[in-house]
């Protein structure tokens, strides 16, 4: 006879089950079978970011399978896990360094030494950083000392978009991360909820530098390339695209895209729907590299007019008034909830009687209600534990970054209940 506890782990375990085959199943459907762990090449469906089935089975996967080693394992390991984890260092490495372009060119592997040499690193420590993201399927030791490439260190390379998120959060996020403690101690810091009191400001005020996060990014060539290409990456993490198939935009005519960075949601948008006449509006700067994403990437809507492009800050300004929809993704999170409520009071004066506002953010929900949405199997927290660990990160990135927040259904609702008159 099992007790109530030993009742929860086979409950967790059949959740394990079932949603490792129901993952397997999305990938069977597309005809080219399951994926293997050191697969060198990416499977079809890693490259259709917008599978929601696959998202969904995943979160349940990950959820279930970190409560189920959480209650099993001695607390103390448990614990120690938390922070005795260093495969962002070695990411960040392996990022910058560039090494998967250099394995890209020896899919057999290459040994150390050579890889090494090639990225300019020491041998020794280059060999410890791949053998530690190794055991996370990120790089293979194909024999001792050979390393090759894996589907996970593929993301890595220079021209995944993806890699771009990431080496965001390992070189900058990490930084402010590290004070985290500092900043919520220090007098001026601790209870302000103010743009300019966000842990970023503190862990690079000792190095002189007073820029806003905006200026921090548009100013230096670098950070700016990889922190737009990073947000095509971040759609592609979070699945961002299901809103291509989740709205009726064969039913409208225009979309302004607000904030809309290089177009990592308008140049799907237009692909898929050729129909649309679309606005994007971001800062100058990042207007004129919109632009030139679009050329690269979409010249064929630039052809027919369908596309245009308008500066604007929206805190000062206006979006271009009278569109079917105005979207904002990923914008009102990286606002507190004065600057919030000054950007949607900008966008409803450029709002006709029938346009209609989409806000597009990730939405929390508390561990003790759902806020009406699904709700996790039991005995799973409703809001899937460890497999919601994506929404819960990126609200304390937006924390560390901007003092800003990711929010409940609830607390967007009372964002979007903007008042006439700003
Ligand atoms: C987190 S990114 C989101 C980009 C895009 N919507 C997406 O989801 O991929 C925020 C965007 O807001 C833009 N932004 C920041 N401050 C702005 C301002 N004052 N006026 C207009 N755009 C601004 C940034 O340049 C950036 O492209």
């Amino acid at each position: 006879m099992m007790d109530l506890n030993e009742v929860k782990l086979e409950a967790l375990l059949d959740i394990i089950n079932s949603s490792a085959r129901q993952a397997i199943a999305e990938y069977k459907k597309t005809g080219h079978g399951v994926p293997s762990a050191d697969s060198t090449t990416f499977h079809p469906l890693d490259l259709a970011t917008d599978s929601l089935a696959l998202k969904k089975a995943i979160r349940l996967l990950e959820g279930a399978y970190h409560q189920l080693s959480a209650t099993l394992a001695p607390p103390q390991h448990t614990a120690f896990n938390f922070v005795h984890n260093y495969n962002w260092a070695c990411t960040d490495v392996a990022l910058r360094a560039r090494i998967a372009d250099v394995l890209d060119r020896h899919p057999e592997g290459l040994h150390v030494d050579k890889l090494a040499d090639a990225v300019n690193l020491d041998k020794s420590k280059t060999a410890r950083v791949l053998r530690t993201l190794s055991l996370m399927g990120c790089f293979k030791e194909v024999k001792r000392d050979v390393f090759a490439n894996t589907r996970v260190s593929l993301i890595l390379q220079s021209k995944n978009n993806a890699g771009c998120h990431v080496r965001h959060h390992s070189q900058d996020v990490s930084k402010y991360a590290g004070v985290l403690y500092e900043s919520m101690t220090d007098l001026e810091f601790a209870r302000s909820h103010e743009v300019d009191k966000a842990p970023r400001v503190f862990a690079l005020r000792k190095d002189g530098t007073e820029d806003t996060y905006w200026e921090m990014i548009k100013n230096d060539d670098d950070r700016r390339g990889n922190f737009h290409r990073g947000m095509v990456g971040h759609s592609e993490i979070v699945g961002a695209s299901a809103v291509l198939h989740h709205y009726p935009w064969d039913d409208i005519s225009s979309v302004v895209d607000i904030g809309s960075s290089i177009g990592a949601f308008s140049i799907p948008l237009a692909k898929m729907f050729p129909h649309l006449k679309i606005t994007d509006q971001d800062l100058p700067e990042i207007i004129k590299q919109a632009q030139t994403a679009w050329e690269r990437d979409a010249p064929e809507a630039l052809l027919d007019g369908h596309v245009e492009f308008v500066a604007l800050d929206f805190f000062q300004g206006v979006p271009v008034a009278g569109k079917d929809v105005y979207y904002l993704r990923n914008i009102i999170h990286d606002w507190p909830d004065a600057e919030a409520t000054q950007i949607l009071c900008n966008v409803r004066k450029a709002m006709g009687s029938n346009s209609r506002v989409l806000i597009h953010e990730c939405v929390l929900f508390h561990s003790t209600g759902t806020d009406g949405l699904s709700v996790a199997p039991e005995p799973m927290l409703p809001n899937f534990g460890a497999g919601s660990r994506t929404a819960y990160h990126q609200d304390l990135t937006m924390w560390f970054s901007l003092n800003a927040k990711e929010r409940t259904v609830d607390e967007l609702k009372i964002i979007g209940q903007v008042p006439s008159i700003a």
